[in-house]
């Protein structure tokens, strides 16, 4: 019985790099996942185990975040270009090459602030009791990301605390939020997107030293400006940017390259509530994620 080895190839799969242009006060921001594939003369490592002719994925992955920081992040087609280019001049056994590039779009909220475009709801969760009604409303999945104002430092450290304290980060989060309307009688469709731009701003606006202040603020924000919300809660992932270590390869990284995290990430969820807000009764039993 022939057994032979047929097409393959191998790479890194989801690269996510994000890059921060800040050249200008108005930063550019790229959003990336990137994926690479090389073909060629690999059979010895698949027969075998043989790896001399196997540039490790870890290098291929290493190399998309060394070259945003050489050659800056231009359109995907130009980066995907220049990256296979790279591998199959440099390295005799590839062959061939494919680069796939997905782009993550951000819409611009104002200098370096931005919002992921569509994705988030609107929520509502409407309760009777007897002759009682409470309404909670709200949105979830609200993707926002601020390329400056955000540093997160003076935490205690303890013999496994290793992250290093920061003046200026990303802070990138999906915002849930819901809010307990005091009434069941209000314009609802006119009070939405004010809450929701309310929301937005205050997270463009706000000084961040700790995404628990921002949440804070947002809710506050909320309560200051909206007299028929009792209350509002909030749950924030911690959509963590960690800087490019690129000094390995004889680059710096003044805050440009970033590996966008997915899991795990920090979880931050507070109430911000008015002292004299009326019983919440029944209203959140049961609201997921809020009961
Ligand atoms: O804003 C933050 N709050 C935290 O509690 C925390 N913890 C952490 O590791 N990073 C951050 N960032």
């Amino acid at each position: 019985m022939g057994i032979v080895l047929g097409a393959n190839q191998y790479g890194k799969a989801e690269v996510r790099l994000v890059h921060v242009d800040r050249s200008t006060p108005r930063h550019v921001l790229t959003d990336l996942n990137i994926s690479t594939h090389l073909r060629g003369a690999f059979d010895a490592t698949y027969l075998t185990g043989d790896n001399a002719s196997v540039l490790a994925t870890d290098t291929q992955k290493n190399t998309v975040y060394a070259f945003a920081r050489k050659f800056g992040v231009d359109e995907p087609e130009d980066f995907a270009i220049r990256l296979g280019r790279h591998f199959i001049e440099s390295q005799e056994p590839v062959q061939g090459a494919q680069i796939e590039i997905d782009q993550l779009p951000w819409d611009r909220l104002d200098d370096h602030s931005f919002a992921r475009p569509g994705g988030e709801r609107r929520t509502t969760s409407v309760t009777f009791d007897g002759d009682q009604v409470w309404v909670v409303s709200g949105l979830t999945d609200l993707v926002v990301l601020k390329t400056t104002g955000s540093e997160f430092h003076g935490f205690p450290r303890d013999e496994y605390t290793t992250l290093p304290e920061t003046t200026d980060r990303i802070l990138a989060t999906s915002v849930t939020a819901r809010w307990r309307y005091s009434s069941a009688d209000l314009a609802f469709g006119e009070i939405y997107p004010a809450i929701r731009s309310v929301l937005l701003e205050t997270f463009s606006a706000t000084h961040s030293l700790a995404l628990q202040q921002t949440l804070y603020a947002m809710g506050r924000a909320v309560l200051e400006k909206f007299g028929d919300v009792a209350e509002v809660r909030l749950s924030m992932p911690n959509k963590h940017h960690y800087l490019a270590d690129l000094s390995p390869f004889g680059l710096d990284n003044p805050n440009e390259v970033f590996i966008a995290g997915d899991r795990p990430y920090g979880l931050i969820e507070g109430q911000v509530l008015r002292e004299e807000a009326p019983d919440a009764g029944s209203a959140w039993q049961f609201v997921p994620g809020f009961a």
